[in-house]
C-alpha cells in the first residue's frame, strides 16, 4: 500500500500522511507474535550520553575518543554540526555491530561562518547554540519543519543575558542566528526550563569555556526531565570539569579545561523500552545485555515502571536486564515529570492493557507528570490520544498527560508524525493487536535506525547480518491476520 509520507505543511508544521505532498512510501505492517517471545537484543548508544560526549570533546583541552557510539540521525546531525564549527571528527573502523568508534580533535578556535541543519533533534538545536556563541563568526540555524515548533525562547534569551549576539527576528524559535564572538561573558543566569531540561544542559555543557563560567538558576514552577540534568553534570566532572548543583533547581559551571577522554558510550536504554514492553505485551521474555551498573540514564528507571504492569525485571549476574512478563498487564497511575522520553512506550502498555487479553477486561490507566512532551518531536499526547483512538481506544487528554479506559483495540493505521517514539509504541501495540500498520517506520532512523531489524530478531526472524547483535529463540511472528498486508511484513523481514 502506497500512500502520502509526513511532510511539511504549508504553515511549516509537521502533517500527517497522505496530508502533504504524495511522496510514495510503504506502511510498515507491525508483525504480531504468535505467542511468548524469547529474545536478548543488543542496543546502539545512548543518544543523550552521544550528543553530550560529542559536544565535550569539541570543547576539550586534546583529541579524544568515544568508542561504541551512536550511529543515528541525530548523531550524524551533532557531528556535523560540531565539523562545521571546525571539529575535525573521523571514524576509527571497528567490528562493533553498530559502526565505528570516533576520533574528536577540538578546533585550536571554534569557526562561524557557517550553517548548520538540527533535523529534528533537541539536543543539536540547543547544544550547539552556545558553541557558536563562542565561534567566530554566524551560525545559521534551522531545521525541520516541526523543529521550527520546538520552544527556544529560554535558551536564546539565556545565552543573550550571558552577553550573547542572537538574531530570531523576535520567534524565540528556529531559524535564529548566532553571531558568535570568540568568547562569551558568561556568570549568572535566571530561565524558565519548565518547557525543557535541556536548556540548562545546553548551557552546563559549554559553561566552563565561558570567562566566568556559569550560574543557571531555574525560575519555572516545574523542571521536566532532572536525570538528563544530572547526566550533564556527571559527564562534566568526569572531564575534570567543576560542576555542580548548589540548591534545587540551580547549577554551577566552573570555568576552566575540558578533560579529554577516551570514552566508551553506554546502550541506550531508552531505546530498550519498547522491547523489553514486548516481554510484557505478548507474554515471555526479553533480556538487553550490557545494562549499566551505575548510569544516569532515566531508562534505567524501565527496572522499576515496568514491574508496575505486573512484569518481573531481573538484573542477571552477567550484567543483562531480564523483562518477563505473562501477557496481562495491570492497570498503572503513573506520575513521571523526569522520565517523559519513556511515556511513549508506557502509554502503548496502558494502551494495551486498556484493550485486555480479548477486548473485553482491560484495565483503566492514567499517566501524567509530563506536559513537557507536548514540546518532543511532536505533541506526544495529542498524537498519542489521536493514534489510540484511531485504532479503538478511549484515550483522553490531560493538561500535563493522558487517561486511557478500557476499550478494545482493532487494526489500522498508526501515524508516525516524524518521532521515532510514536512509531515504536505502534510496533508495540501491533504486537499484540493485528493489523496496525505504522506509517514512517523509518522515522526510528532519529535514534535506532536499526529498529525493523532488531524487532524482526527478537521474533524469530534471523536474516540480518548483525548475527551477534540479537540472539532469538521465538515462535514465528503470525502475519495471518493482516492478510496481504502480512505477507508485504513478511517478505520484508526475511528480505533483511
Ligand atoms: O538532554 C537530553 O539528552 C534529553 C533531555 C530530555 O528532553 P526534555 O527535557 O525536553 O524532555 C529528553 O526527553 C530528550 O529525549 C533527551
Ligand atoms: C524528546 C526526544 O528527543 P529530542 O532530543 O529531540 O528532544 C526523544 O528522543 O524522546
Amino acid at each position: 500500500m502506497l500512500i502520502g509520507k509526513l511532510n511539511p505543511g504549508k504553515d511549516g508544521d509537521a502533517v500527517r500522511a497522505g496530508e502533504g505532498t504524495p511522496e510514495a512510501v510503504a506502511h510498515w505492517p507491525a508483525p504480531t507474535a504468535a505467542g511468548p517471545i524469547s529474545a536478548r537484543v543488543a542496543l546502539p548508544g545512548s543518544k543523550s550520553l552521544t550528543g553530550r560526549e560529542l559536544v565535550l570533546a569539541a570543547l576539550a583541552d586534546g583529541p579524544g575518543i568515544l568508542r561504541a557510539p551512536l550511529h543515528s540521525r541525530d548523531s550524524a546531525l551533532m557531528i556535523d554540526a560540531l565539523r562545521a564549527l571546525g571539529t575535525d571528527i573521523a571514524e576509527i573502523p571497528s567490528d562493533r555491530a553498530f559502526g565505528a568508534d570516533l576520533r574528536i580533535i577540538p578546533a585550536a578556535e571554534l569557526t562561524g561562518s557557517t550553517s548548520i541543519g538540527c533535523g529534528l533533534a533537541g539536543t543539536v538545536m540547543r547544544f550547539v547554540p552556545p558553541l557558536a556563541a563562542l565561534a567566530l563568526g554566524p551560525v545559521a540555524f534551522d531545521g525541520d519543519p516541526y523543529a521550527r515548533k520546538r520552544p527556544m525562547r529560554p535558551l536564546l534569551d539565556a545565552l543573550r543575558a550571558l552577553g550573547a549576539d542572537i538574531a530570531d527576528e523576535g520567534r524565540g524559535a528556529l531559524p535564529f542566528t548566532v553571531h558568535g564572538a570568540g568568547s562569551l561573558r558568561g556568570g549568572r543566569v535566571e530561565l524558565d526550563a519548565s518547557l525543557s531540561s535541556q536548556f540548562v544542559s545546553a548551557l552546563l555543557l559549554a559553561g566552563a569555556r565561558f570567562d566566568e563560567g556559569v550560574h543557571v538558576v531555574h525560575t519555572g514552577d516545574r523542571l521536566p526531565s532532572v536525570p538528563h540534568i544530572e547526566m550533564t553534570l556527571a559527564a562534566l566532572r568526569a572531564r575534570g570539569v567543576a560542576a555542580d548543583s548548589p540548591a534545587p533547581g540551580e547549577w554551577r559551571v566552573a570555568p576552566g579545561p575540558i578533560g579529554a577522554l577516551d570514552i566508551t558510550i553506554e546502550p541506550d536504554l531508552s531505546n530498550a523500552a519498547p522491547f523489553l514492553a514486548a516481554a510484557l505485551a505478548v507474554g515471555g521474555s526479553v533480556t538487553v545485555p550490557n545494562w549499566p551498573g551505575t548510569t544516569t540514564q532515566v531508562g534505567d528507571q524501565l527496572r522499576t515502571l515496568l514491574p508496575e504492569f505486573g512484569a518481573d525485571l531481573i538484573t542477571n549476574p552477567d550484567g543483562s536486564v531480564t523483562a518477563t512478563g505473562d501477557g496481562t498487564l495491570r492497570s498503572v497511575t503513573l506520575d513521571i515529570p523526569e522520565a517523559g522520553e519513556l511515556a511513549p512506550t508506557l502509554i502503548g502498555l496502558a494502551a494495551l492493557a486498556a484493550h485486555g487479553t480479548d477486548g473485553t477486561d482491560g484495565v483503566a490507566s492514567e499517566i501524567t507528570g509530563i506536559g513537557h512532551i507536548r514540546h518532543h518531536e511532536t505533541d506526544r499526547i495529542a498524537a498519542l490520544v489521536a493514534e489510540i483512538r484511531g485504532i479503538g481506544g478511549d484515550a483522553e487528554e490531560l493538561p500535563d498527560g493522558i487517561r486511557i479506559a478500557p476499550a478494545a483495540l482493532h487494526g489500522g493505521v498508526w501515524h508516525s508524525y516524524a518521532d521515532h517514539r510514536m512509531a515504536t509504541t505502534g510496533a508495540l501495540i501491533g504486537l499484540r493487536v493485528p493489523g496496525v500498520e505504522v506509517e514512517d517506520i523509518a522515522s526510528t532512523g532519529k535514534t535506532l535506525p536499526e529498529f525493523p531489524q532488531l524487532w524482526a530478531r527478537m521474533l524469530g526472524h534471523e536474516s540480518w547480518n548483525g548475527a551477534a547483535v540479537v540472539e532469538a529463540a521465538a515462535p514465528a511472528a503470525d502475519f495471518s491476520a493482516i492478510g496481504i498486508a502480512g505477507r508485504a511484513a513478511r517478505s520484508f523481514l526475511e528480505g533483511i
